[in-house]
């Protein structure tokens, strides 16, 4: 049964006419769900910033993202948490039994013996090579999610925050774009266990399909998701008219943009779209996966936006006041993603920070200018006012079956 008393199957959702005791979404009072506790939850420990140092796709981007928020004292600022691996019984919430043994087994096995044909079964192949000790790093980065999401459920905080997660490709039983474990999906599983609707809102550069995938056929979950979105561009879904399926139709919303974006194009098509969809949802509890593979610098080279762009995003969904969740995700400029999740962090904290980056273990990182902020780059922007004045109108159509 979920919190709401309504069948994981049954949703209970759909559109206008829903069929939802009327007294329970209507009446609660929106200071009911948000809690009270302006801490915010960090979910560190040195252990686990090694881990993900050395098995996420991005080697030492780990560690660079915490020197730089220590180096700034946003720690002493923090409620830091230290994470747990996630059980195989909280893993295969989401994911097949068949498919976490298999990558236990992989993951445990030398690499001379690994028998590669076997492991193409579960996507664990060219883009996701099983090495050594992914499944304690993957197992790591799940349990760290889940921290973050029950001491949102415990009322422990009002934001919390795990920035080695944000893994939205992987699927039931296969990874996919080098993620192995969908902890977006296991984290708003677990919220569904308090808060009756979760909005998962995606800024990475690539379409956050493995959770949209998840939630595809659900009311209870609305995913939305801004990304790049062209021929041939990994994972290439997330069309404007994907809306999701059966109780879950419209409650599924995809926002596809061309490269060249930049902060203010950015911004007005999130503050539109996002602010109609939880109008019209009204949430109780967000996920927000904050990839930086769409910051200008990025290797990537696709979007050109710069943390304050997406800090005026944040913004918006921190003035609703619900328990919400921040998440990593892409981003393969080291200093560039330290920078935008550094930035972030102290927007969340009410803290402004000086332009001069702290000397510190990292610094050389950030040359030639050591500086926090980005400059967008002078490349061409495919966004036209047209083309973006369409996509808005037809995300709000869609929109309007919400109730
Ligand atoms: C292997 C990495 C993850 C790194 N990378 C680039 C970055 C700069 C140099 C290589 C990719 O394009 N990757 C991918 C390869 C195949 C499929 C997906 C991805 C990325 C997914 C992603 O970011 N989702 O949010
Ligand atoms: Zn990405």
């Amino acid at each position: 049964k979920m919190a709401d008393g309504s069948d994981k199957e049954n949703d209970g959702g759909g559109s206008c006419h829903r069929n939802l005791p009327p007294n329970r979404d209507v009446l609660v009072p929106r200071s009911d769900v948000a809690c009270r506790n302006d801490a915010v939850v960090f979910v560190h420990s040195q252990m686990y910033v090694d881990l993900c140092n050395n098995l996420a796709k991005v080697p030492g981007r780990a560690s660079a993202v915490h020197g730089l928020i220590e180096a700034y004292g946003l720690t002493k600022e923090l409620r830091l948490v230290e994470p747990r691996p996630a059980t195989v019984a909280e893993l295969t919430s989401f994911h097949s039994t068949d498919y976490i043994d298999h990558l236990r087994k992989a993951s445990a096995e030398e690499d001379e013996e690994k028998d590669i044909d076997v492991s193409e079964e579960f996507g664990l192949c060219y883009d996701c090579p099983i090495l050594p000790g992914v499944y304690e790093y993957a197992a790591m980065v799940a349990g760290a999610t889940l921290t973050a999401a029950q001491c949102l459920i415990d009322g422990e905080c009002r934001v919390a925050i795990n920035w080695h997660g944000g893994w939205h490709h992987a699927k039931k039983d296969e990874a996919s774009g080098f993620c192995y474990v969908n902890d977006p999906v296991l984290a708003i599983l677990r919220l569904r266990e308090r808060f009756s609707k979760v909005l998962y809102i995606d800024l990475d550069l690539h379409h956050g399909d493995g959770v949209e995938d998840a939630f595809c056929c659900t009311s209870r979950v609305m995913t939305l998701s801004l990304h790049k979105f062209d021929t041939g561009f990994f994972p290439g879904t997330g069309d404007i008219h994907d809306t999701g399926m059966g109780r879950g139709r419209y409650y599924t919303v995809n926002v596809p943009l061309r490269d060249g974006i930049q902060d203010s194009q950015y911004f007005s098509v999130f503050n539109k779209v996002v602010s109609q969809a939880e109008s019209c949802y009204r949430p109780e509890a967000v996920v927000l996966q904050l990839g930086a593979d769409g910051m200008s610098g990025d290797p990537m080279g696709c979007f050109n936006l710069t943390p304050q762009g997406v800090g005026r995003c944040l913004a918006v969904v921190l003035d609703w006041k619900l328990p919400t969740l921040l998440l990593g995700g892409g981003g393969y400029h080291v200093g560039n993603t330290a920078r935008c999740w550094t930035a972030l962090t102290a927007q969340v904290l009410g803290k402004s920070l000086p332009q001069d980056i702290p000397e510190h273990e990292h610094f050389t990182e950030y040359g030639p200018d050591y500086e926090l902020g980005i400059t967008p780059g002078n490349r061409v922007n495919h966004n036209t006012d047209e083309y973006v004045e369409e996509v808005i109108n037809i995300v709000s159509e869609n929109l309007a079956h919400v109730m």
